[in-house]
């Protein structure tokens, strides 16, 4: 059998990868919530939910293997024995480590079923179904009309930023926004109970307990030694410097020598580098005209392995056309733009994640059908472009890359 987790590229043909359908909770919130909980609009869940199949009998039709987050985090929630573990630490981290309160939720959730849990974990749990009056001093004096118990996470869709696979490894991240906080625990407890990951030798670069920030949409795997990483509104450079210091480290026994840390605007449009820049063949990539400066400039930091303090030098550089020829070893390279350049459609697009290709293959990319012109383009440029429904998941503000987490892709 090959590894469970086996990524060493953007590009390899995809053959295993993660999904989460969208449920209950991406409807179970109010526009006040909305930007809490990062999202720009409440979608239509029926239809989210078909234009969500439609993607996942895309990904089938071409040959992947998809699993879907919430069955794998009962599984592995009951392979491991640990529904108490989960359901305190769950708890805690939705404000709840102890007191009345704490015991009406566990005791409500207890009473499910393994996947029933986990599902109302994700949709929310409201004040009005539980026979329980809360006579703490949060409920009382703060959050007198509040109606959830426990937050919906309407983001779990975007599988891809929880963690990350990189090699034969993954990073389980410390999300930014309290609004995703608790999403990587499930990864984390997929990795350790569930049969099909534990005890596997997987390297956890880096794991879910640091103050640090680091989310996958920041994380691309350009080929089987080199990385690049957004500097972002959701990935900090201090954790791309842990990120470094596993990966060069030895004892680890990753291939990876090379990271470019790319800067990008800290703003809730780009929020993550693949909203602005994916590579889709060996040397083609998009890219979002708003992120480059005069001239093309954008800011970036090539980082490797040395015998210093640190544990890797850096090496600034504006040219990031340059950069990537130098650590690819190409010599030439098709950066193609979204919007075909146009400020007005780049600017559309961008926001309906038109950048945001997932590649299943070589020069083959699945990207929302909304995003005509930059998918035009991309099929000028030779690329074979299958796109998909995205009325109802693009208000999520994430696309085919973020709704997507690699498990495995052959090597080129
Ligand atoms: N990899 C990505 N670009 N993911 C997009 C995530 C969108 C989500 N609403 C958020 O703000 O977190």
């Amino acid at each position: 059998m090959t590894a469970p987790i086996h990524v060493r590229s953007e590009i390899g043909k995809l053959k295993t990868v993660l999904l989460k359908r969208p449920g209950e909770e991406i409807e179970n919130f109010t526009p006040e919530m909305m930007e809490r909980l990062l999202f720009d609009d409440i979608p239509f869940l029926p239809e989210a939910q078909k234009e969500h199949d439609a993607f996942a009998d895309i990904l089938r039709d071409n040959g992947a293997e998809v699993l879907y987050l919430e069955n794998l985090s009962a599984e592995a929630i009951d392979a491991g024995n640990v529904k108490d573990a989960f359901l305190e630490e769950i708890l805690t981290e939705s404000g709840y480590a102890a007191g009345t309160t704490h015991d009406a939720l566990k005791e409500y959730l207890m009473s499910m079923s393994t996947l029933d849990m986990v599902d109302k974990i994700m949709s929310g749990v409201r004040k009005n179904e539980i026979d329980f009056v809360p006579s703490d001093l949060v409920s009382a004096a703060e959050d007198r009309e509040y109606p959830f118990f426990m937050d919906p996470m309407p983001n779990l869709y975007f599988t891809r930023d929880p963690a990350a696979s990189i090699g034969d490894g993954l990073t389980i991240n410390r999300m930014t926004f309290d609004a995703r906080h608790r999403e990587s625990l499930f990864m984390e407890t997929i990795i350790k109970y569930h049969p099909r990951f534990a005890d596997k030798g997987l390297h956890v670069w880096r794991d879910r307990y640091h103050t640090t920030r680091l989310e996958g949409g920041d994380e691309l795997v350009l080929s089987d030694h080199v990385l690049a990483i957004g500097v972002s509104q959701r990935t900090s450079a201090d954790a791309i410097q842990d990120v470094a210091r596993s990966l060069f480290d030895p004892a680890n026994d990753s291939e990876y020598d090379t990271i470019i840390a790319i800067e990008i605007p800290h703003n809730h449009a780009m929020m993550h580098l693949d909203t602005v820049f994916t590579m889709i063949n060996h040397d083609q990539f998009t890219v979002h005209p708003g992120i480059l400066g005069e001239g093309g400039k954008i800011d970036t930091w090539t980082m490797h392995p040395a015998n210093n303090e640190d544990g890797f030098t850096i090496e600034h550089n504006q040219d990031l056309e340059g950069v990537l020829k130098k650590e690819l070893g190409l010599s030439e390279l098709d950066l193609i733009p979204t919007g075909d350049g146009d400020p007005i459609i780049a600017g559309r697009e961008q926001w309906n994640d038109g950048s945001n290709t997932l590649a299943i293959a070589p020069g083959v990319v699945v990207t929302y059908n909304r995003n005509y012109v930059s998918n035009e383009l991309l099929r000028k440029h030779g690329l074979k472009v299958i796109d998909t429904l995205s009325s109802e998941l693009s208000r999520g503000r994430g696309g085919p890359r973020c709704m997507s987490m690699p498990l495995v892709r052959e090597d080129l």
